[in-house]
């Protein structure tokens, strides 16, 4: 994207590419010592995890498997809906399996947090999250996060793998989205 694009569509970046990448390198190693050569599953929560689960899947050192679920709560708008929908499930069976739920973003928390009672359902050996972002003035219900790359400020965000109508997720960092853009209605 050339900055004649930026300039129209972006407020702003907020975390260039350089400090995901470094942030994500950090999340790998602690993962790495933590699970300590245990076997792990990753599941990514497409679509929005799709960046940073290619890019911490890469920076781990250990065997991992990759798995995805897909869920949605945000449909084409900038607030969540509340009502999560399945659209595709996990092919593993978890139970008994170390899962690590990778996530782009905690905004509200709802995702999340319908995600976690689903999956333990399932009764997994353990069960963590690993979020790029979090907004901590938007959460609206308690996580336990084991990791966390960047809390941020209650702002709309788009890149690396965050969407607005499906747009802007192959930005390769974070940018806060222009009010025109969505109209102001964050
Ligand atoms: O904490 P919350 O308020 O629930 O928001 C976070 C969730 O919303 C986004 O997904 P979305 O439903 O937009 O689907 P997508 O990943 O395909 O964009 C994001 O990727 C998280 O999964
Ligand atoms: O700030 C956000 N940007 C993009 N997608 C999202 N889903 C929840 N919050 C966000
Ligand atoms: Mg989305």
């Amino acid at each position: 994207m050339d900055d004649k694009d930026l300039g129209a569509d972006l407020a702003g970046v907020l975390i260039p590419e350089d400090r995901l990448q470094a942030k994500i390198r950090e999340l790998a190693a602690t993962v790495d010592a933590d699970y300590d050569g245990r076997d792990l599953l990753l599941v990514g929560v497409l679509k929005g995890a799709v960046m940073v689960m290619a890019d911490l899947a890469r920076a781990l050192h250990s065997p991992v498997s990759m798995d995805w679920m897909a869920v949605s709560s945000y449909g084409s708008g900038t607030k969540s809906s509340g009502v999560v929908r399945i659209l595709k499930d996990l092919e593993a069976d978890i139970t008994d399996r170390h899962v690590l739920i990778v996530e782009d973003i905690i905004d509200s928390g709802l995702t999340l947090s319908w995600l976690v009672s689903n999956l333990q359902s399932r009764n997994p050996a353990s069960l963590e999250i690993c979020a790029l972002l979090r907004k901590p003035e938007a959460v609206q219900t308690e996580i336990d996060v084991r990791y966390v790359g960047f809390d941020i400020p209650n702002e709309f965000v788009v890149g690396y793998g965050l969407d607005y109508d499906e747009k802007y997720r192959n930005l390769p960092f974070v940018g806060t989205l222009a009010p025109h853009v969505y109209g102001g209605r964050a």
